[in-house]
């Protein structure tokens, strides 16, 4: 006979929910409110009409699909990442693995322009496009926290998007791409633990319309390829682990296939529906310790489609290394007295790069115990908002 686990396994559920869609035209001060309470609430929103050329998105996309699309020896040039370059199911320096191969790069001109010789044959239109996307999502991401500064009341509303409009800023742009099952695996029910235990998962990666590229890439022969021996589902398969962004806020682009998901708590997973108009918007450890815990630094994770290979185009906003981080004044009071202690962001990364993708980064440079309230009584699936 075999004996009950001790504690109840909460299998990941997929729990499709309407996410917030701002219309960066509407009124300033209606944009400022929505921007707010999806921070609030969520951490997650998805940001339409924002002014981003479609030609820049589309030119991002062609330069990444062309690089994905070469032979594993090609890409290797461009690695391993150290965590800059070309990685492939290796994440970080602490064991995390996905099935995911990408390119990250800093948004530092000097660097773009050397990663580019490794990365493209033509170096100049890659390092080009690269700038120009970098560029365009930066605009947007300042444009975005200057509505969180007047949101926040902050005395100085642009406090917030000065930390990344900054020459020194420590920005990363990260392209992911995750091949579908079918181009690098052959799928067998034999499985292991990264499969999803519930079956409301199923076909929740599906999606029959085209790439906003044109392109299927699943056919395409630059995966580097590992035959599969341990066996995975064609459902649920993990590209990028769950996580949160240490940086201040994120804007992620995909091409039309599903794969983003955002954590709820308590097992809770919902599906952001891919929308190559759309950005998605998250909000980043440094953004959570900036508000005092106002804002919830989401936790993610991407998963593979079975069928379509994917592609997200990631910015990571961040500040200078030697920006200083604490709770902004404007949100500490008497009744919400300073959650974390100041940190440098050269601290934070660090510390970052020392954990796991999975942990909860910030609980060390809190000012007072995490208390988990681990009771099941909690209906609405916000349960995970207690880890603030
Ligand atoms: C496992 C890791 C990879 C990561 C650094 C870390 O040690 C923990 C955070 C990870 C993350 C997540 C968001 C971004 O994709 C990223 C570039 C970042 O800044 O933090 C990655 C890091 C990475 O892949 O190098
Ligand atoms: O590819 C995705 O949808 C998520 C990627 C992500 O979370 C990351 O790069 O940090
Ligand atoms: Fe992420």
């Amino acid at each position: 006979m075999v004996a009950a686990p001790l504690t109840p396994v909460r299998p990941d559920c997929i729990r499709p929910i309407g996410l917030p869609v701002i219309d960066l035209t509407r009124k300033r001060s209606d944009v400022v409110d929505l921007i707010v309470r999806a921070s609030e609430e969520l951490g997650f929103f998805k940001v339409i009409n924002h002014g981003v050329p479609p030609h820049v998105v589309a030119n991002m996309e062609a330069e990444a699909f062309t690089f994905f699309a070469q032979p594993p020896s090609e890409k290797l040039k461009a690695g391993p990442p150290n965590p800059l370059g070309y990685g492939c199911k290796n994440i970080g320096f602490n064991g995390d693995t996905g099935e995911v191969e990408y390119l990250l790069l800093h948004t530092n001109q000097a660097s773009i322009n050397h990663r580019s010789k490794t990365i493209s044959k033509d170096p100049n239109k890659f390092s080009c496009t690269v700038r120009e996307y970098v560029e365009a999502v930066k605009d947007l991401a300042v444009e975005i926290l200057e509505l969180v500064g007047e949101g926040l009341r902050l005395s100085d509303p642009k406090k917030l998007a000065r930390l990344i409009r900054d020459g020194e800023s420590d920005s990363v742009f990260r392209l992911n791409h995750y091949p579908s099952l079918i181009s690098t695996t052959t799928t067998t029910t034999n499985n292991n633990d990264t499969v999803d235990k519930d079956n409301n998962n199923n076909n929740n990666n599906n999606n029959n319309s085209s790439s906003s590229s044109g392109r299927d890439m699943s056919s395409q022969q630059g995966w580097c390829n590992v035959v599969n021996g341990g066996g995975v589902s064609v459902k649920g398969v993990i590209g990028f682990g769950e996580h949160s962004d240490p940086q201040i806020l994120t804007l992620l682009r995909s091409n039309d296939v599903v794969g983003l998901q955002i954590s709820l708590g308590d097992g809770l997973w919902a599906p952001v529906s891919p929308d190559p108009d759309s950005f998605s918007v998250n909000v980043g450890d440094a953004l959570q310790a900036l508000t005092n815990g106002r804002f919830i630094s989401v936790r993610h994770r991407a998963m593979v489609n079975p069928y379509r290979s994917r592609l997200s185009m990631v910015y990571f906003g961040a500040p200078p290394l030697h920006a200083r981080i604490a709770p902004l004044p404007e949100t500490v009071t008497a009744q919400t007295p300073s959650l974390y202690r100041p940190f440098t962001w050269a601290e934070y990364k660090k510390a970052a790069y020392s954990l796991r993708l999975s942990h909860s980064r910030l609980d060390p440079f809190r000012t007072v115990e995490v208390f988990v309230d681990d009771d099941d009584d909690d209906q609405n699936g916000f349960h995970g908002l207690n880890h603030l």
